[in-house]
């Protein structure tokens, strides 16, 4: 699916990429309570960008707004060159088609079978016929290797298993950009690990923008080429980079003590 908006686009040789997304001075709040403020960064397309930090910090606030859930007290958040909240609504939703979204549970119909969960947003959205739909549901779903289970429900498979089938379905419309709550919450330290390797391998194959929020910190160095580190207590953004290198030289020491769990201390 191409598009106006299309991250993957291709670049001119000698120019800068154009940044997926740009935040610009991006205050988040639950009416009076300042959750962040003044936050600014750029995800470049193709990027596995990191949203860190610790507990309540605001990592999942942080994501709401850039999957169009919450408006933001103040600020302004761009996909190329749409700048989202100040678009009208119908344009708002038409690319929110272009964003896969995984939430932490998976968040899967349970009455319907995981084929059928994946073949919803291609009814809703497409006109391709019923076979198409078919055939493209059990498509999805042997990309995360799920081939084979389409007829089962939520309820008879494993938890890594249900975050994958929300994977198959966040992929149902070839999205431009993929948003991750915590993928690997609630998961064994293997699934957790084969969810980072699927994830890694979707960014190779579909050349997606990633953005996922986590303080795994396996995962965070398994997969993250970017991030920002958000502070609860100064409640705005402490560090900006690659998670290896923040670790290693952030002159933080906050920064450099979350990401060696306390190392230093
Ligand atoms: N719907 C809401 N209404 C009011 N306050 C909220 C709401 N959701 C979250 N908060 C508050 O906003 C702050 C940030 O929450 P958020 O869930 O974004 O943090 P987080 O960094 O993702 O946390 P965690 O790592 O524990 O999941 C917390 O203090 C939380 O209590």
């Amino acid at each position: 699916m191409s598009s106006a908006f299309d991250a993957r686009a291709p670049e001119s040789a000698a120019a800068e990429p154009r940044p997926a997304i740009r935040v610009r001075g991006l205050t988040l709040a639950y009416g009076e309570r300042v959750i962040q403020r003044d936050l600014n960064f750029d995800v470049s397309p193709g990027a596995i960008f990191i949203i860190m930090g610790g507990s309540g910090c605001g990592k999942s606030t942080l994501l709401r707004h850039l999957v169009g859930l919450q408006r933001p007290a103040a600020g302004e958040v761009f996909f190329r060159d749409l700048n989202f909240w100040e678009a009208p609504e119908e344009q708002r939703k038409r690319f929110l088609r272009h964003c896969g979204i995984l939430y932490q549970s998976g968040a899967l119909w349970s009455s319907l079978t995981l084929a059928e969960n994946v073949e919803l947003p291609l009814r809703e959205y497409t006109r391709l016929s019923r076979g198409e739909i078919r055939d493209l549901a059990q498509f999805k779903l042997a990309l995360v290797g799920l081939a084979g289970f389409g007829t089962h429900y939520p309820a008879e498979i494993s938890g890594g298993m249900r975050k994958r089938a929300g994977l198959a379905r966040a992929l149902a419309l070839d999205p431009e950009f993929l948003f991750f709550d915590e993928p690997s919450a609630g998961l064994d330290p293997l699934s957790a690990r084969r969810l980072d390797d699927l994830i890694l391998e979707l960014r190779a194959s579909l050349g997606a923008t990633v953005v996922v929020v986590t303080h795994e910190l396996a995962s965070i160095f398994a997969i993250g080429t970017d991030s920002v580190f958000l502070d609860a207590e100064s409640r705005t953004q402490i560090a900006r980079g690659h998670p290896a290198e923040l670790r290693d030289a952030s002159p933080d020491p906050r920064v450099r003590r979350f990401l060696t769990r306390g190392a230093e201390d």
